[in-house]
């Protein structure tokens, strides 16, 4: 089916403002061809503010995938043949058609996740400089030389590239943490099939469509798209796979995790958060409670990153509340077109039971409500909300809110709040509030945690290692880190004597 078909038939009323009406499609893209599945079955994908039907997605199967890495395969030779400067052309092309599409890739983004269109836009922006710094670093995919210890050899170490990897997307970044994944695995020389979340296959579906544009070769990037639990096992169960790069639950990446084993493949996983946001009385009030706003709002709460324990020093305690709760009234929600939103709805029904029933049991367990509560302007909303006095051992602090919630509670000293900041199986990301310098380096020593903020939220970007510890993931996104894990060290002996 054509987007210009597509188009028609669907009623949403801002798909008419698509410049480019091609980037709205609907069939995955297997071996540089848009597929559709062989009995044809497709699913939904919804606004999630409007309930309105945005487009038909065709439902891909298990073969479906396999056929997939039959192509992916079959185009790894000739990609991984080709010079690091003939990879990056392609990729850098296609980064110039990301650019150029920014603001239909935004719109389509809006439409599909939810998110406010200025989000969307700083998405974009993100995902593609994945694309730009991977152009560029896979020119330089070095490995060390080795002082041979064994006479008349000479050893010679370098970087091959795995072969075919899986990329398994969430919904809440549709676009970057694709790009953070392909432009790496391409980069690196891998040729890739990737399964973007049914809530939000568009964005995936028409960064392929610029891909094809860049002249990325048939078969080097393909998109499965269709129900995850049976493509996803396909793709790990299958041994030609050699990387499977997955971004959501902890839960989930556990199950991949098992499905990998048995073919014992590189594993990239990019998981859950629960991250702490620690303020200590020295820190400015007013700065404190912008850093909060942004680490726990952002993405209306739907983000690995997002601040979900608030710990506050008694003595700032009573101020601190008072002030976040004045900023999080005045967040102003609804959807994400509309002019000067903040935040909007959550992705699916579950996560709005799952919010509700979490804020009960804190207030249960006798936190207080400071706002939230209110009528919501669609089915999926929960209102920004505040919960004070949250004890530890609440729902909603052991385990991640992804929703507009925050909680907070206090505490009395550093040793204390590290130990209940660090007593959690995640270790994504932390955040530290203080003017105290040596206080912050001692802090960012003593919690554990792959990624620590200092006086800001802000601290993502293709030039840095991301990633947790424990049970928030394995292996680093972004930065060279991001490209070698998807490659392996070969080592040469050779004879000289020979
Ligand atoms: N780290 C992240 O960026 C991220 C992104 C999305 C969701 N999450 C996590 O997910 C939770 C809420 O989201 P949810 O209810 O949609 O969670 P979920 O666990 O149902 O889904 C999370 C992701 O996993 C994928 N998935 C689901 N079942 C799968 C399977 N059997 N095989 C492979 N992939 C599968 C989905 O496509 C989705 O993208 C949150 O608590 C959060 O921790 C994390
Ligand atoms: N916000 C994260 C993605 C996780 O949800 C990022 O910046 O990469």
């Amino acid at each position: 089916m054509t987007a210009a078909l597509a188009l028609k038939r669907h009623v949403h009323p801002a798909l008419g403002r698509l410049a480019d009406g091609r980037l709205l499609r609907e069939l995955a893209y297997v071996d540089g061809r848009w597929t559709q599945a062989p009995d044809a079955a497709s699913f939904e994908v919804r606004d999630p503010f409007s309930g309105i039907v945005i487009a038909h997605v065709a439902g891909l199967g298990a073969d479906d995938a396999t056929r997939a890495v039959d192509a992916a395969a079959r185009a790894f030779p000739a990609w991984k043949a080709l010079a690091p400067q003939d990879r990056a052309g392609r990729l850098r092309a296609w980064y110039d058609h990301v650019r150029a599409a920014r603001e239909d890739l935004a719109l389509l983004m809006t439409l599909e996740q939810g998110k406010p269109l200025a989000e969307s836009r700083g998405e974009i922006d993100y995902a593609a400089s994945f694309i730009e710094w991977y152009a560029e670093e896979g020119k330089r995919v070095n490995a060390e030389s080795v002082t041979s210890h064994l006479p008349g050899a000479h050893m010679m170490v370098s970087r091959e590239p795995l072969g075919v990897a899986a990329l398994l997307t969430p919904w809440n970044f549709p676009s970057a943490m694709l790009t953070r994944k392909a432009a790496a695995a391409l980069a690196a020389g891998c040729t890739v099939v990737a399964h973007p979340s049914s809530y939000t296959p568009l964005s995936a579906l028409a960064l392929a469509e610029l891909a094809e544009r860049a002249d990325i070769p048939a078969g080097v990037f393909n998109v499965v798209t269709g129900a995850a639990a049976p493509i996803a096992a396909r793709l790990c169960a299958d041994a030609r796979v050699r990387a499977v790069s997955f971004t959501g639950s902890t839960q989930i990446g556990r199950l991949i995790a098992g499905q990998c084993a048995p073919t014992v493949k590189r594993l990239v996983m990019e998981l859950g958060g629960n991250a702490p946001l620690i303020v200590f009385d020295d820190a400015e009030l007013g700065k404190a409670v912008e850093i909060a706003l942004s680490a726990k709002f952002a993405t209306s709460g739907q983000d690995c990153l997002a601040a979900n324990r608030i710990y506050v020093q008694r003595a700032l305690y009573p101020a601190f509340c008072a002030a976040f709760a004045e900023r999080i009234a005045a967040l102003k929600v609804g959807g994400g077109l509309e002019e000067g939103v903040e935040i909007g709805p959550l992705m699916h029904e579950r996560a709005v039971a799952r919010t509700r029933e979490r804020i009960e049991d804190a207030l249960a367990r006798g936190a207080r409500r400071l706002v939230g509560g209110e009528a919501a302007p669609g089915p999926l909303f929960v209102m920004p909300t505040l919960l004070a006095d949250v004890p530890d051992a609440a729902a909603i602090m052991q385990e991640e809110a992804f929703a507009p919630v925050a909680c907070v509670t206090s505490f009395d000293t550093e040793a204390e709040v590290t130990a209940r900041a660090n007593a959690t199986e995640y270790g994504l990301v932390a955040y530290v509030v203080t003017c105290d310098n040596a206080r912050a380096l001692r802090m960012s020593r003593a919690l554990d945690y792959g990624m620590v903020a200092i006086n800001r939220v802000k601290l993502t970007g293709a030039p840095i290692p991301f990633g947790g510890v424990k049970q928030s993931g394995l292996g680093r996104e972004g930065s060279r880190h991001g490209l070698e894990a998807f490659t392996d060290l070969k080592y040469t002996c050779l004879d000289l004597a020979s």
